[in-house]
């Protein structure tokens, strides 16, 4: 059985707070929230958690200080770091103080409840607690994936709404999670316990829309052989989901309103309305006003429906989170039997080039794939790349390197072409003459003209640096101005 504890959760923004403790709630811990060191020295008084989470710029002060006396009265406790301040310094004093883990913010939630369960299976193991084997705690956090800062807004917002009812508006590209969104706002917020329903208008033929929104009445239409509840009455007390809702035909946007402001359903060919009571979350990758520009979509609709919007950044926008997703869609696949694939470097440098049309959906897709047909363990750029479709490594993808040996080939061919046969060429000298000033321009611009850091830099000491800057003509403040 997983390791479930006791755990203190400090931090001054109350979105992380909420997010944090609802996906620990969700793994069968309890928790507490605290806002500053008052708080937490308050509460630390009457509730002893077994792991505390601490920030480090609290409103009162550095949360690290007190940790070391907090650990030295509590031997058991397990103490995690959180922080903005992502430098080693930080890092080094919360090992200093004698935290069990430190992360740098934006941090990933499931790398914290991971961290979280880290802790207190140590603690169960030191205790003699946990049997041989069970260490490995099971880690179902949040199933969104994502550090970039565009991910942390999402999050923020997320945590906003999960405590009440305001309708959400979720835009992005197609693939960028819309839908896993609207199920987090699910399954974290306070409907949880009922039924998450969704409908995508793309995917149904228009004239039978109505009848899967709003249900139908038996005789309603040929083949109506029974009365059939719709999506409202199937998501009573839950969440619908409508996905492309710039999709739908203007009548049933029409019908959609009125029951948006009624709070109440009649069926198709029905006259008895039926009081529903559902969150709505709607999803289009459209841009909504320029459909109500065009008359296709009902402007006082989108006004209702857009109460919270939420952006999802494309993938490309993103690209800090491509090798956290790709790591993590490998891993669900060894979790679910299939062989563990790790990525070499050329290969994520690759994934990082990649512009990722379809976004989050078409990379979970290619690690699938490898998983599954690739034979090698370690995925190399040239496994990739040879399963990729051809479009997917842009025509003028090649590491800087590929580059530069490139050019240099071009040079040395055409050089041996001009003039071959000729005696006393002096290819080495002549090649460096080309590439060494644009070297030592780039560094000396790079380091302000500074000689001693360029030096360093370059790995050559500094007489040699200014005897070639002189052998070449050029003058290092000037080179402070080149951009
Ligand atoms: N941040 C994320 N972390 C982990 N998985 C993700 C993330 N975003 C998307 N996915 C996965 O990518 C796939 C596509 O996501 P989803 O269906 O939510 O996208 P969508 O924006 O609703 O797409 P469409 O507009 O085409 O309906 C899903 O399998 C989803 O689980």
């Amino acid at each position: 059985m997983a390791a479930t504890g006791t755990v203190l959760v400090v931090d001054d923004d109350p979105a992380i707070c909420v997010v944090v403790g609802e996906a620990l709630r969700r793994q069968g811990h309890k928790v507490k929230t605290a806002g500053s060191i008052r708080e937490r020295a308050a509460l630390m008084d009457s509730f002893t958690p077994d792991v505390l989470i601490t920030d480090v710029m609290l409103p009162d002060g550095d949360g690290l200080e007190g940790v070391a006396d907090i650990i030295a009265d509590r031997p058991a406790l397990s103490v995690i770091i959180l922080s903005a301040q992502n430098t080693l310094n930080t890092a080094i004093r919360a090992t200093e103080k004698g935290a069990f883990e430190y992360l740098p913010k934006p941090f990933d939630l499931n790398e914290l409840t991971r961290a979280v369960s880290d802790a207190l299976g140590t603690r169960q193991a030191e205790n003699g607690e946990v049997e041989e084997g069970e260490g490995a705690l099971p880690h179902d956090g949040l199933p969104l994936v994502g550090r970039s800062p565009a991910m942390q807004e999402v999050y923020r917002t997320i945590a906003r709404v999960l405590s009440n009812d305001l309708s959400i508006l979720v835009l992005g590209e197609s693939g960028t999670g819309k839908e896993l969104v609207a199920e987090a706002i699910h399954s974290l917020g306070q409907r949880r316990t009922k039924p998450f329903v969704a409908i995508n208008m793309a995917a149904i033929p228009r004239e039978l829309i109505e009848a899967e929104l709003f249900g139908y009445e038996k005789g309603a239409f040929t083949g109506a052989h029974a009365r059939t509840a719709g999506k409202f009455e199937q998501a009573q007390g839950g969440t619908l989901f409508l996905d492309e809702i710039g999709d739908m035909p203007m009548e049933a946007q029409t019908r959609l309103l009125r029951v948006l402001q009624s709070g109440e359903v009649t069926t198709v060919g029905g006259s008895k309305p039926v009081r529903v009571n559902v969150r709505i979350i709607a999803a289009t990758n459209k841009h909504l006003p320029q459909l109500i520009e065009e008359n296709r979509f009902r402007q006082d609709l989108y006004y209702r429906l857009n109460v919270v919007p939420i952006s999802l950044p494309a993938l490309r926008e993103r690209r800090e989170d491509v090798i956290l997703l790709a790591r993590h869609f490998l891993e669900r696949a060894a979790q679910e039997g299939l062989p563990r694939k790790t990525l070499a470097d050329d290969a994520t440098q690759l994934l990082m080039v990649y512009h990722w049309p379809g976004n989050v959906r078409e990379l979970q897709n290619m690690m699938q794939r490898l998983a599954v047909l690739s034979r090698e363990n370690v995925i190399t750029g040239e496994i990739l790349r040879n399963m990729l479709p051809l479009e997917a490594v842009p025509a003028d993808y090649a590491a800087p390197a590929d580059h530069l040996a490139h050019a240099v080939r071009d040079w040395a061919r055409r050089q041996l072409g001009v003039g071959i046969g000729q005696p006393n060429r002096n290819l080495h000298d002549d090649l460096l003459a080309v590439i060494e000033p644009i070297l030592l321009q780039e560094v000396l611009a790079t380091v302000d003209g500074n000689q001693i850091r360029a030096a360093g830099l370059l790995g050559i000491n500094r007489n040699t640096l200014r005897k070639k800057l002189t052998d070449y003509g050029l003058d290092p403040l000037q080179l402070r101005l080149i951009d």
